[in-house]
């Protein structure tokens, strides 16, 4: 196991949601698993005008994100927690002169003995990233010692960029004042325990694959489907849509994941040498025509559940009432490698469905030949469900004879749960993340390499969607499982795999 050196954490945009919901949670999580160095600070900092004290009161004390843990542990364990909590008010705006900030970053590291040691988290709006750099740089705080005793790290949060031109311009103007070494990209994705499975579930055992390819997989399937609307995000959502909020950065990691090769080792660069491949191999469409036939994008409608209205996504605040903005994304595309060709992957992302679920399926081609000849021809394939969230675990679904006369074959399931494992304590994306930011690990974090490449697949389809011909944007009423000519995009008689019930009884046809 790795070890996490004394340091000093600064969280930039401290006063926002992600800070109180995710990080100091997330935080505290660690804390109690006995997971901090001897010394560790963490500076909150923000144009928000706050003490020490408030701050304290507002992410740990009042926090309705740790409300449990403040109740139910020994005061004294939580004030622990909550003494190492800074606040540094930054002015009017984050370009400003960052001397006093410098100054609290100095005087708090000879006090706590952090080392000189620091991580500067940005949780503020991305146009900050690269002012918020340069100020940093202006003041010498991005050059350390280089190793344990004296790092300069950087996280930034998603999203990075917003298509391929100002990825590339972030990461430049980041490269400014960082190396690409310390600089750490979160997808919170790759912090889920199960998106790490993948790997090893692949590169650990001997049985998956030598099948592993386009000789034995038909195709793959991969659905990331949330109950929620777009809550309290109108604003920014409807600016981004379901393709770049969750489908260049969560999703595409998952697919460079499943397209991987095995890589020499489990180092952080082995690893994102071979995702950035795999990346590089997805063909790109190009023409209208292929846009047209692999893509489609949704928004879901006003509808009922369980005979409550929900709203529908142009009547969300923030939103445009004329909004075009895709709350349902389904791509097909195909891998021009020596391991993928002609195999067609499936993945789509949406909002408002009917239930919450990650998975991604891996379905087999039927066996040439066939034996048994009552076999039912829609359920035949073998199908390696690997569930991503919820109910972490692996489902394999192979054919078994059915007890009687003659060569009846159904299909049943071999079913791997989490849960099952004795130590089943799954850590927090964030968790996990800032723990190996802590260490130096950047194994889970995107390389500059790889968001580029991600972005300059998705690049052409956002451009088609904008100003394409023939572009619909396909309605489903909210709580359903998209629009109903979904299933029109996948080659599978049985449509999309969706695991879970409709919830209304209402069409999902109509083009608004
Ligand atoms: N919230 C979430 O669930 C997720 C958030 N993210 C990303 O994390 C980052 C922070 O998000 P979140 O905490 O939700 O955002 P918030 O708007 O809640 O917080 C951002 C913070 O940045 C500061 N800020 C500085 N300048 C501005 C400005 N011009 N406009 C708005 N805020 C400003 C604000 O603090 P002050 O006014 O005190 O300076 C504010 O507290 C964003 O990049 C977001 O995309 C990513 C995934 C999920
Ligand atoms: O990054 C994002 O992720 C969440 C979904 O995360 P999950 O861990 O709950 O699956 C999504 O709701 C949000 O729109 C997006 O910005």
């Amino acid at each position: 196991m790795n070890s996490t050196s004394n340091q000093l954490l600064v969280i930039f945009g401290a006063s926002g949601d992600l800070t109180a919901r995710k990080l100091i949670p997330a935080l505290y999580h660690l804390y109690e698993g006995g997971h901090f160095p001897e010394n560790f600070v963490v500076l909150g900092a923000s144009r928000s005008n706050m003490s020490d004290e408030e701050f304290r009161k507002k992410v740990v004390y009042e926090s309705p994100y740790l409300k449990e843990e403040v109740k139910t542990k020994d005061a004294a364990f939580i004030k622990k927690f909550a003494d190492i909590m800074y606040y540094q008010d930054l002015g009017d705006d984050y370009d400003s002169d960052y001397t006093d900030l410098k100054n609290r970053i100095e005087s708090l590291d000879k006090e706590c003995k952090t080392n000189g040691s620091f991580m500067f988290y940005l949780s503020t709006p991305p146009s900050l990233y690269e002012p918020i750099a340069k100020n940093l740089s202006d003041q010498g705080l991005t050059k350390g010692s280089g190793n344990d005793k004296g790092f300069r790290r950087i996280i930034v949060e998603k999203p990075f960029g917003y298509s391929l031109e100002t990825a590339q311009e972030l990461n430049k103007g980041l490269q400014k004042y960082f190396k690409e070494n310390q600089i750490f990209r979160i997808d919170h994705y790759l912090g889920k325990e199960t998106v790490q499975n993948l790997l090893v579930t692949r590169f650990s055992n001997s049985i998956f694959e030598p099948l592993w390819n386009r000789n034995y997989i038909h195709h793959v399937e991969i659905t990331n489907a949330e109950t929620v609307g777009v809550e309290k995000r109108g604003g920014y959502y409807d600016k981004s849509g379901a393709l770049r909020d969750m489908f260049q950065s969560h999703l595409l990691q998952i697919v460079s994941l499943i397209v991987m090769e095995p890589p020499i080792n489990s180092n952080a660069e082995e690893i994102r040498n071979e995702k950035v491949k795999a990346l590089k191999s997805l063909r790109i469409m190009r023409s209208e025509e292929e846009l047209f036939h692999n893509t489609m994008r949704g928004q879901y409608v006003a509808s009922s559940i369980n005979g409550k209205r929900v709203k529908g996504y142009r009547e969300e605040e923030g939103v445009d009432p004329e909004s075009k903005t895709e709350t349902y994304a389904a791509i097909k595309f195909f891998v021009d490698n020596w391991r993928w060709k002609d195999t067609p992957f499936y993945v789509r992302t949406a909002k408002q469905m009917p239930t919450k679920v990650t998975e991604v399926v891996i379905h087999f081609k039927t066996p040439h030949h066939q034996v048994f000849k009552d076999q039912d021809i829609n359920n035949k394939d073998n199908k390696l469900i690997i569930r991503i969230q919820p109910d972490e675990g692996i489902l394999i679904k192979f054919g078994v004879k059915v007890p009687g006369q003659g060569f009846q074959v159904e299909r049943a399931n071999m079913d791997f749960y989490y849960s099952s494992l004795s130590d089943s304590n799954i850590m927090d994306a964030y968790e996990r993340l800032l723990l190996d930011a802590m260490q130096g690990d950047a194994t889970l974090y995107a390389r500059a390499d790889e968001v580029e490449a991600a972005w300059a697949f998705v690049d052409p389809i956002l451009e088609y969607w904008a100003n394409g011909q023939d572009v619909n944007t396909y309605g489903y009423p909210a709580g359903t499982w998209g629009p109903k000519d979904s299933d029109d995009l996948i080659e599978d008689s049985n449509g999309w795999r969706n695991p879970g019930e409709h919830l209304t009884d209402e069409s999902g046809f109509c083009i608004i």
